[in-house]
């Protein structure tokens, strides 16, 4: 492991959802720090790239963490590398209070946030610490599924979709708080339909079509060459 390594590195990856291949060759990276995010039309493979790195489906080809090889690591395994996921569904303990859910997770690392962290971080999840999952809005179900893997202490974070369905001005606060992260150093590999929302976040982006990788672009080239996005997803 060096020092130079990308957080993230991924070649040659290919999945399949029994007979059905859905990824084809996909090559991407994360650099420690940045925010990168994954454009593309329904059932372009987004959420499938995400399932594919934390080991969710069969795969195959090369995963990196930090340098470290994981294609073969099961989803446990990753964790105390440093990546946590937020499911698009977000994956929360619903039965459970706000308070239960942050201390149900293991911590693996010296820079897990302690609760009282994530309350500073997040002061309406303190306010609603006793509210059991399923009494959480759409916004703070989110919040709190962010929460619990900043208390893990992942460092890498691989996002599915964190504003679907909310509020325009709770989409803001993601987006402030996303900002945040970033300036506190984690690198996010974010997938994201809402693409003004992307744009005032991520340094780069790859656009997907049919399970492949069809264009890899800055934020400075995306601006010069607007018609991209077009081309690909119609918006
Ligand atoms: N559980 C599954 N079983 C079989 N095929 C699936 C499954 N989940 C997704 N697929 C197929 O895999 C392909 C990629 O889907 P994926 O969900 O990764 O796309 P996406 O870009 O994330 O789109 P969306 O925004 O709709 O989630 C699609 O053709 C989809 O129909």
């Amino acid at each position: 492991m060096t020092h130079s390594s990308p957080a993230l590195q991924i070649e040659s990856l290919n999945a399949w959802y029994g007979d059905s291949h859905v990824l084809d060759n996909i090559a991407l990276h994360v650099s420690e720090g940045e925010t990168v995010t994954l454009l593309g039309r329904n059932g372009a493979g987004k959420t499938t790239t995400l399932r594919s790195i934390v080991g969710l489906v069969r795969r195959s080809g090369s995963i990196r963490l930090r340098g470290r090889e994981t294609i073969k690591s099961p989803i446990h395994k990753l964790a105390p590398l440093g990546i946590g996921y937020v499911p698009e569904e977000r994956g929360i303990f619903s039965t459970l209070s706000v308070e239960e859910n942050l201390r149900l997770l293991p911590q693996y690392a010296d820079s897990a946030f302690t609760v009282a962290e994530i309350y500073r971080l997040f002061p309406n999840l303190q306010e609603r610490r006793h509210s059991q999952g399923t009494k959480l809005s759409g916004g703070e179900q989110q919040m709190l599924a962010i929460a619990r893997v900043l208390r893990s202490g992942a460092r890498i974070l691989l996002l599915d979709e964190p504003t679907e369905g909310l509020a325009p001005v709770i989409v803001q606060e993601i987006g402030d708080l996303l900002k945040k992260l970033k300036s506190l150093g984690y690198t996010i590999l974010l997938v994201e339909q809402n693409f003004r929302f992307a744009k005032k976040l991520a340094d780069r982006f790859y656009v997907m079509e049919n399970g492949k990788l069809a264009e890899t672009l800055t934020l400075a080239e995306l601006n010069r060459q607007p018609d991209v996005l077009d081309r690909y997803l119609g918006v």
